[in-house]
């Protein structure tokens, strides 16, 4: 099924445009075609298995790690199609930044896992440093609880710590986009409700796209909800429509939780 849909009065910052993908012969992404906009949240729901993260991984080109995987179309960001740029990869990761499931912290000390990305792509002296990663850890709430132990390994803060951490880290670098993949799925309800507060101020200064299970968290964080399933895209919208007044009865069907 194709949807073709644009937001209404918002600035695009990323036009995806008949997007397929494929894991060998399996087509796993069907035509897709949306609008992400520019400094809003923007979530993609649907029952496992039906492409959010895939969708996501082929924005920032994760899949090319992989041989046997590949995406056709457009992702459409500042004129260029992100899946045929041949801008060096990794810079296209430094303007569409990725957190993952699981907290990844790099095994190094909470510091340097905020330095070492900016140092990739910036030279800054000592002291322009140290104010970046004060002010990634800032951003991402989460310096007041590390500020005195900055030298200590990234891997001895708890589990949404770790996670706000790689949120620091990504955004240390800048980026123009974060793409979010369940980024609480491995919290505690504390935890997540910080991250869903450090979203809405992430919004502020960046377009960020969540993958989410809880259709609550969707609800709460997102201001645009995308409703996945079998690799279509079946209704994308406003999150208060979608929620409260689907057009299709697919949508529906999942969000009253009569189906998936
Ligand atoms: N590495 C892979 N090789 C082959 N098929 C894959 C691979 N990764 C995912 N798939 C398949 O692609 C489809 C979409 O998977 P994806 O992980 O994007 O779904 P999802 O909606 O994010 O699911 P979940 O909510 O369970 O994380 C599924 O049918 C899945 O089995």
């Amino acid at each position: 099924m194709q949807t073709s849909t644009v937001a209404r009065n918002e600035s695009v910052k990323m036009s995806v445009r008949d997007l397929n993908f494929y894991y060998g012969k399996f087509h796993a992404i069907k035509n897709v075609s949306l609008d992400i906009p520019e400094k809003k949240v923007t979530a993609f729901i649907g029952p496992s298995g039906c492409g959010k993260s895939t969708l996501l991984r082929t924005f920032n080109r994760m899949y090319e790690l992989y041989p046997d995987q590949r995406a056709e179309g457009q992702v459409m960001m500042g004129g260029e199609n992100m899946i045929t740029s041949k801008e060096d990869v990794s810079l296209i990761r430094a303007r569409i930044g990725m957190v993952f499931q699981k907290p990844t912290p790099f095994p190094m000390s909470i510091y340097d896992n905020i330095a070492y990305g900016v140092k990739l792509f910036e030279s800054l002296s000592a002291s322009d440093m140290d104010e970046r990663v004060e002010w990634a850890l800032g951003k991402a709430a989460l310096w007041n609880e590390v500020k005195d132990k900055l030298n200590q390994n990234g891997a001895s803060l708890s589990g949404g710590q770790q996670q706000r951490l790689c949120i620091a880290r990504g955004i240390a670098i800048k980026p123009e986009v974060l793409l979010l993949d369940e980024p609480c799925s491995a919290l505690d309800p504390l935890s997540t409700a910080k991250i869903e507060e450090l979203i809405a101020e992430l919004k502020k200064d960046y377009t960020v796209v969540i993958v989410t299970h809880n259709m609550q968290q969707a609800a709460r964080c997102s201001d645009y909800t995308a409703y996945m399933y079998l690799g279509d895209l079946i209704e994308f919208g406003a999150t208060e429509d979608l929620f409260f007044k689907p057009k299709r009865k697919e949508t529906e069907d999942y969000i009253t939780g009569r189906f998936g």
